[in-house]
């Protein structure tokens, strides 16, 4: 059996259907990049997965438990870091603790030996150790986001989601950030689904894809197959998403130019 399998999921709000029966399985241990304009339900799907959102129809199972609410061992990555300014990348890093050891725990900050050690240890993943005392407000938005996945990190999960985690970067901190997201996922044989619009990080950091448009999936396949016609086939709307096919491969000249 597949490791996530997300079976024929739709999710309406009100008048907007978010999702339209979305199926889909991932082996353990793959990378996979959810890509889609914006307003394609990208979000919504990883929020079903992460059980922060109940679909209207349809089932998700990881690791053979369905999800209907958020689950210790999937951590997510949001695009708005939601790491604690006044606090150091390590405390904030130890916080991912809180998923497993309970709120208390982790509020008075009694953490053992060994949490301490796999909040040094994510943060070395991330290529951050040498600031783990430095103040998260005073790091810039690409060392946040780091911040963001050791604590992802440091809840060892075994599913790893993240939710357009370099939308907010400009593209040389994207590169960067994303770069160690997959040496984090790679190292720990963690299951991923990072959701991007980028179509130039899609390429150069995915290893299979699945494309939506308005909530569907227009493709699913891997990097041998993910050419321009698929790009096309996923972008193909610029009039009622406000994504132009020539702004994302200006966007790739840009980044690749870094
Ligand atoms: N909580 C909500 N209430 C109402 N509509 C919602 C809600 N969440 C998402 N939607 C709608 O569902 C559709 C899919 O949104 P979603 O955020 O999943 O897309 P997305 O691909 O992640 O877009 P973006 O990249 O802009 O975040 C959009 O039309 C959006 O307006």
């Amino acid at each position: 059996m597949s490791y996530i399998s997300v079976e024929g999921v739709s999710k309406r709000f009100g008048d907007t259907q978010a999702l339209k029966d979305v199926s889909f399985e991932v082996p353990q241990g793959e990378f996979v990049v959810v890509l889609g304009a914006s307003g394609s339900g990208k979000s919504t799907l990883l929020r079903c997965m992460n059980g922060l959102t109940k679909p209207t129809s349809g089932t998700i199972t990881i690791n053979d438990t369905d999800i209907t609410e958020p689950h210790p061992e999937i951590a997510m990555i949001f695009q708005q870091h939601n790491i604690i300014g006044q606090m150091s990348a390590y405390s904030n890093a130890l916080t991912g603790t809180l998923q497993r050891s309970g709120v208390l725990e982790s509020v008075l900050q009694s953490h053992d030996r060994k949490e301490k050690l796999e909040a040094l240890r994510a943060l070395e993943t991330v290529g951050l150790l040498d600031e783990a005392g430095q103040r998260a407000n005073q790091m810039s938005g690409g060392q946040q986001q780091r911040v963001g996945i050791a604590r992802a990190l440091v809840q060892k999960p075994m599913t790893l989601l993240a939710d357009e985690p370099v939308a907010s970067l400009d593209p040389g901190s994207a590169q960067k950030v994303m770069t160690y997201l997959l040496r984090a996922a790679e190292n720990r044989q963690l299951t991923t689904v990072v959701s991007l619009h980028q179509v130039n990080l899609a390429r150069q950091f995915g290893e299979r894809f699945i494309g939506l448009k308005h909530g569907e999936v227009v493709f699913d396949g891997y990097a041998e197959d993910f050419d321009l016609d698929v790009i096309d086939r996923i972008y193909d709307s610029p009039s009622t998403d406000g994504t132009d096919l020539g702004d994302l491969i200006s966007d790739e000249t840009e980044a690749t130019a870094q």
